[in-house]
């Protein structure tokens, strides 16, 4: 098969600082694969990379098996692949409603595509429906809860109908109600959707991924299932003696 997501010996130096080592990732369609690590280890890096926002120093990236190396993240949008951010991306003075219009709206003039009104409607009622803010419409972002922002930031990358799924700490800073949450919402979505997620969570990235990868200084420590993961030891040490 295919694999969604393909990086070849992904490198990124900063100066003389090595940010990523050849790192070697394959993600089957359909596949929830967490990545994790210290902090520092690379994973924003690699996700930026992924999406397009930062070019590798070295190596290739596949998108379906087509080469997007150097790709811009417009690029890469249009076939299917959106990514969240760390940090709150939303329009803090517009509505629920108005943040997904116009990600909804670009969207489609990405594709060259006229919608009717009624339809768009449908489209943005089925994204907040999904993110659980639907009863929440008419708020502005700026009076919104945390955790109900992060939930709007979900339902923003989703309004791209994408195939490919980047989540960069979905539940960084949330309460662990929030977490279950949002933890809840990631698990509910469409196996159609490929999902990478970088979380520091250890139940979150249980609970949600088929596969781990684990990043060390930049480079792949250890690549498997759950249950394998969990069960090796130099990822443990890695996380300073303490059990997964
Ligand atoms: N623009 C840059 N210039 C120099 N060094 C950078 C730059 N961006 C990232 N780095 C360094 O690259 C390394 C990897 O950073 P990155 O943000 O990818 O780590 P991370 O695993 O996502 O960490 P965290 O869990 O803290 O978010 C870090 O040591 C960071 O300081």
């Amino acid at each position: 098969m295919t694999a969604a997501v393909r990086t070849s010996r992904v490198s990124k130096s900063y100066g003389a600082f090595v940010a990523l080592k050849d790192v070697d990732l394959s993600v089957e369609p359909g596949e929830r694969r967490a990545i994790i690590g210290p902090n520092g280890a690379g994973k924003s890096t690699l996700f930026s990379i992924i999406a397009g926002q930062k070019p590798p120093t070295s190596g290739s990236i596949f998108i379906d098996g087509a080469d997007m190396t150097g790709a811009r993240p417009d690029q890469l949008w249009a076939r299917g692949l959106s990514r969240t951010f760390q940090r709150n991306q939303l329009f803090q003075n517009l509505t629920v409603w108005e943040n997904v219009e116009l990600a909804c709206a670009a969207h489609h003039r990405g594709l060259f595509k006229s919608v009717s009104r009624d339809a768009l409607d449908d489209e943005i009622g089925g994204v907040l429906e999904r993110v659980n803010l639907l009863g929440s419409h008419d708020v502005r972002v700026a009076n919104m809860a945390y955790g109900e922002q992060r939930q709007l930031e979900l339902a923003l990358a989703l309004a791209g109908r994408p195939r490919i799924l980047l989540l960069d700490e979905p539940t960084a800073g949330m309460s662990p109600a929030e977490t279950q949450a949002m933890l809840r919402m990631m698990i509910a979505l469409p196996r159609e959707i490929t999902i990478l997620i970088v979380e520091h969570d250890m139940d979150v990235v249980f609970s949600l991924a088929d596969r781990v990868m684990v990043l060390n200084l930049g480079e792949v420590l250890a690549d498997g299932t759950v249950r394998e993961i969990q069960g090796n030891r130099n990822v443990s040490e890695v996380y300073m003696g303490k059990a997964l």
